[in-house]
């Protein structure tokens, strides 16, 4: 899994939403969507395209026209990607049903797959209704909603709660700690801008009293034999990077949990004398804000394999890459390597990190859990 979100369009007072697993950060979905208004040109051809798609339940019996439309973009992309190989991120947005016989058997949410571009919607003329979405799922960390009828582009960022609450796509809490809100107005020619809530610039700057992390998460380093299992990120965020397996929790999961499904899904093992070695909380400036419970671990159980998210890598603890890492990695690994506990927090632009403060010891253990939901 990637990051989820949703794209869409509001236009006569309705919501056209689908939904996303890839990248949708705004530097790669929020990107898209941009790249799709300005192609657009002009007002009235975003609002011609936003009224004329559109919107199917899901499970429902594919009608013949929407086929046909399916059937002829997926032989257009199959051709534009002839001889490209194949990517860790499957661009490929619409999914054919099988035999002919079966067609009429087949429903919108098996013609069209999540990851649809705008302009494939475009194209199709039609979207599948990805709204309970919502209602399922814990995180919707980015969505992008082309408001034609207010002319402004929104773009979420946070956890929600449903679709009523204020802010529609993200619940209260996201909207005031993260000052997402609308980012500016829609025009061929918008730029995302940043609230006044997103001025971050260095570490005084950031309310760490009151902070809340939109997306709680964890790290686990196995250490054994003077060596430290890591991994390269084969995708999600921080991509290429060395670091440590872990990722977000999950809704009703205690960050142990999650870190032993994380290390088990990444790694293909199951770690063995777990112990709790720290905590660290990331505010990105553009308002992501992570906090992570960080394990170690004196063993495991499997045999370290590659998978689709990570490359396993050992490293010796005395020569730890850390130009290839997170700059805070650097602060806090070796602490967990001598078994000081510890509580860092940074603050990052992007890869850059602009300030940080660890503390160690009793010190750490009295900051208490940042990210506990006040
Ligand atoms: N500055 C930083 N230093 C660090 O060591 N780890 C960081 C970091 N910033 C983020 N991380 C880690 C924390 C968290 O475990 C992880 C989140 O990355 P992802 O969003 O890719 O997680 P997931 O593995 O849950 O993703 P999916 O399963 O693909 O949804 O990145």
């Amino acid at each position: 899994m990637g990051t989820s979100g949703l794209q869409g369009f509001r236009v006569g007072g309705e919501d056209k939403v689908s939904y996303h697993h890839h990248d949708c950060y705004p530097s790669g979905l929020g990107k898209a969507v941009l790249k799709y208004v300005r192609d657009c040109g002009s007002m009235e051809v975003l609002r011609e395209r936003a009224q004329a798609i559109r919107v199917v339940k899901r499970h429902k019996r594919v009608s013949r026209k929407h086929l046909t439309a399916a059937k002829a973009l997926l032989a257009e992309q199959r051709e534009a990607r002839e001889g490209e190989r194949e990517t860790d991120y499957p661009s490929e947005e619409v999914c054919l049903p099988g035999p002919i016989q079966r067609w009429l058997h087949f429903t919108y949410e098996s013609i069209v797959r999540p990851n649809i571009s705008l302009e494939s919607l475009t194209t199709l003329g039609f979207l599948v209704d990805h709204s309970s979405f919502l209602a399922d799922c814990l995180y919707n960390q980015w969505t992008y909603i082309i408001n034609v009828d207010d002319g402004v582009l929104e773009v979420y960022h946070g956890e929600h709660d449903g679709t009523n609450g204020r802010g529609r796509y993200a619940s209260l809490l996201g909207a005031e700690m993260m000052g997402w809100q609308v980012c500016g107005s829609l025009s061929p020619s918008i730029a995302v801008g940043t609230s006044s809530a997103m001025t971050y610039s260095q570490m005084s700057d950031v309310d760490w009293a009151h902070w809340v992390p939109n997306m709680p998460g964890t790290l686990m380093v196995v250490v054994k034999g003077g060596r430290a299992l890591m991994i390269v990120k084969k995708r999600g965020f921080g991509v290429g990077k060395v670091t440590a397996p872990g990722g977000k929790t999950e809704k009703g999961e205690t960050p142990l949990q999650c870190v032993m499904r994380e290390t088990e899904e990444e790694l293909v093992i199951v770690p063995q004398g777990v112990e709790e070695a720290g905590q660290v909380s990331f505010q990105f400036t553009d308002g992501l804000a992570i906090h992570c419970h960080v394990y170690s671990a004196s063993g495991y159980t499997g045999t370290p394999t590659e998978t689709d998210e990570a490359l396993p890598l050992w490293v010796d603890v005395d020569r730890v890459p850390y130009d290839r890492m997170w700059a805070d990695d650097e602060s806090w690994l070796p602490l967990l390597f001598e078994g000081t506990y510890f509580h860092g927090r940074y603050l990052f632009e992007g890869d850059t990190m602009l300030g940080m403060d660890i503390v160690t010891g009793d010190q750490a253990r009295q900051r208490g859990t940042d990210g506990v939901r006040r």
